[in-house]
């Protein structure tokens, strides 16, 4: 690093001091924290997104936003060149950056840092696109990034401005993919392999239409909502109402949203008996998470939820009917068996792990954190992963991907019009449709959409694939979470030591029970997750066990 360089990082970040006495850690999705607290930390992000764009000689993304979160919290996430979540190996990096005490301990940990392999002189400049949700914090924040990445020399940065978290992803991806890559190119992508995958419903399948049949979306009172409005503008087929959009009153997440709606299992704002039996979706605040679910009758605003493992099992559903169908190809030597996989965490419900075998599938477990589901589901031909909060995608291999486009030119010309070749389309425009650098509620939403109408299902039709266990989840504040260590994709604990023993103990006393406890990677909080054959059972077995996790760990003050 040259001198040049150095005095513009010590004469930049002095405007950019961290927050005195607070420690902050690159969590499950980067950093999230208070907005007030955060300006340095983005301004430091900035900095490793450019830093970053240097070492990969690509395209970075930088995302501002909390996701779920409150309205007054704020956050910042990186993406790698191919739209996933930055490569784990530089999170200690980001966590140095984030809580070097003064410029001169920041310049030394960048100096240091580059050593090892940052071409400061490179061909190419750093280039870091951004974007962030509808926080009123995300506009000064912002220009902290943007301040960040001005300060490492020649860095491009360009402001994408208010963005789902998965269309900045989307875009980074397809800006290093060569592809085109603005928001209109996202809304075109997504519509045109709509259409397309709705022009191939068999059409003994395509006649539920009717003034029943409209979805109604619970927007979070965030970004996704006027997304899915200017999306909806270039389809047609499909008939959705949109609520709790940001601007008709209502708070970001405040009662509303796809965490509330899963965690609560209770109607968002805006939503009540009016509504009983229609089908409905809520995505969260930055449009990264999609649940479905319908009011039911006695409702009390109960709702029936439809989370992310059913969506997860309706897609594998849809995926292995399309190539079971390629499979039968009778001239065999041009067929491919595909390997489909699918990826879960402990959250998953039982009932959709069982369900998932019983199709034949090989179901995956990683910890939770779209990272590890992500990098899993990249194994297969085609991966799905869903975590049950409503975050997950499909995967194809760029090996598959390859084979399916030549498949389908290849059947073009030999069985036009076959149900061969219908089968390759629809996988080809599943593949066009879903966004496959992380979960997107609007790309999900649509295939969603356009699979129920394939198999000609309702909401229930679906809901009725198999039965949730009961369920709880509970939070335990306790003096030092980092005392849990996990293992066995966070099933097992293994310390502290006679923790996992106790907890056996107790899961054993309820018929179909299961139990396990990790911390959160997003809150001050050990997490526990219980279910059972009754609601009753899965509550008593949470609350035993956050008492035991109460006991071993201790309270905080
Ligand atoms: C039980 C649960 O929903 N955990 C969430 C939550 O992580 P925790 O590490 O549990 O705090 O936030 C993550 C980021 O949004 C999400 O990936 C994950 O699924
Ligand atoms: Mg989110």
């Amino acid at each position: 690093m040259n001198e040049e360089q150095k005095s513009l990082l010590i004469s930049s970040s002095s405007h950019f001091l961290p927050p005195q006495g607070v420690r902050l850690s690159y969590g499950t999705a980067g950093f999230r924290a208070d907005a007030s607290l955060l300006s340095s930390t983005v301004y430091r992000m900035g900095i490793l997104a450019a830093l970053r764009s240097l070492k990969t000689q690509a395209v970075i993304g930088l995302m501002i936003t909390a996701s779920h979160n409150k309205i007054s919290d704020n956050g910042v996430k990186i993406a790698d060149p191919n739209g996933g979540m930055l490569s784990q190996h530089w999170e200690p990096f980001a966590d140095a950056l984030a809580n070097a005490p003064s410029p001169q301990d920041l310049v030394q940990l960048i100096n240091d840092f580059v050593k090892e392999g940052i071409p400061f002189n490179g061909v190419r400049p750093a280039e870091v696109i951004l974007g962030r949700d509808t926080r009123p914090s995300g506009d000064a924040l912002l220009k902290a990034a943007k301040e960040g990445i001005a300060s490492i020399v020649g860095a491009i940065a360009t402001d994408m401005g208010i963005l789902t978290t998965p269309q900045l992803h989307w875009m980074v991806r397809a800006r290093n993919m060569g592809m085109k890559a603005s928001e209109e190119d996202y809304f075109e992508q997504l519509s045109s392999s709509f259409r397309c995958l709705m022009d191939l419903i068999p059409s003994e399948k395509s006649n539920r239409s009717g003034p029943n049949d409209k979805l109604v979306v619970d927007g979070a009172n965030g970004v996704g909502g006027g997304n899915l409005e200017v999306l909806l503008k270039q389809l047609n087929g499909l008939s959705i109402e949109i609520r709790n959009y940001g601007e008709d009153g209502g708070v970001l997440n405040e009662g509303v949203g796809a965490d509330f709606v899963q965690k609560e299992k209770v109607v968002p704002n805006g939503f009540d008996s009016k509504d009983v039996g229609i089908r409905c979706a809520s995505l969260d605040g930055d449009a990264d998470r999609l649940v479905y679910f319908s009011v039911t009758a006695e409702s009390n605003g109960k709702i029936e939820l439809v989370d992310g493992d059913k969506i997860l099992s309706l897609f594998a559903l849809f995926i292995r009917e399309q190539l079971i169908i390629l499979s039968e190809e009778e001239d065999a030597k041009n067929s491919r068996q595909a390997h489909l996989g699918v990826v879960q965490t402990a959250y998953a419900n039982g009932a959709s792990t069982n369900y998932l075998k019983q199709l034949g599938l090989e179901v995956n477990f990683t910890p939770t954190g779209v990272k590890y589901l992500h990098e899993k589901a990249a194994e297969f031909d085609i991966g799905i992963y869903f975590e049950a909060n409503g975050h997950g995608t499909i995967l194809f291999s760029e090996d598959f991907s390859g084979w399916l486009v030549a498949k389908t030119k290849e059947l073009s010309s030999k069985s036009k019009g076959s149900e061969l070749e219908k089968a390759a389309l629809r996988l080809l425009a599943v593949n066009k449709l879903i966004n496959q650098a992380v979960g997107d509620a609007l790309s999900g939403l649509l295939l969603v959409e356009v699979i129920l109408q394939h198999m000609g299902w309702s909401i229930h039709r679906w809901n009725e694939l198999y039965h949730d266990l009961p369920s709880r989840q509970l939070k335990v504040k306790v003096a030092d979470r980092t005392a849990v260590v996990t293992a066995n994709a966070e099933t097992v604990v293994v310390s502290p030591l006679g923790l996992q023993e106790a907890i056996n103990a107790e899961t054993a006393k309820h018929s179909q029970g299961r139990c396990f406890v990790r911390p959160s990677g997003t809150e001050d909080v050990v997490r526990v997750y219980a279910e059972a054959s009754t609601q009753e059972a899965a509550d008593s077995l949470a609350n035993s066990v956050a008492k035991l996790v109460d006991q071993f760990l201790g309270c905080s003050s």
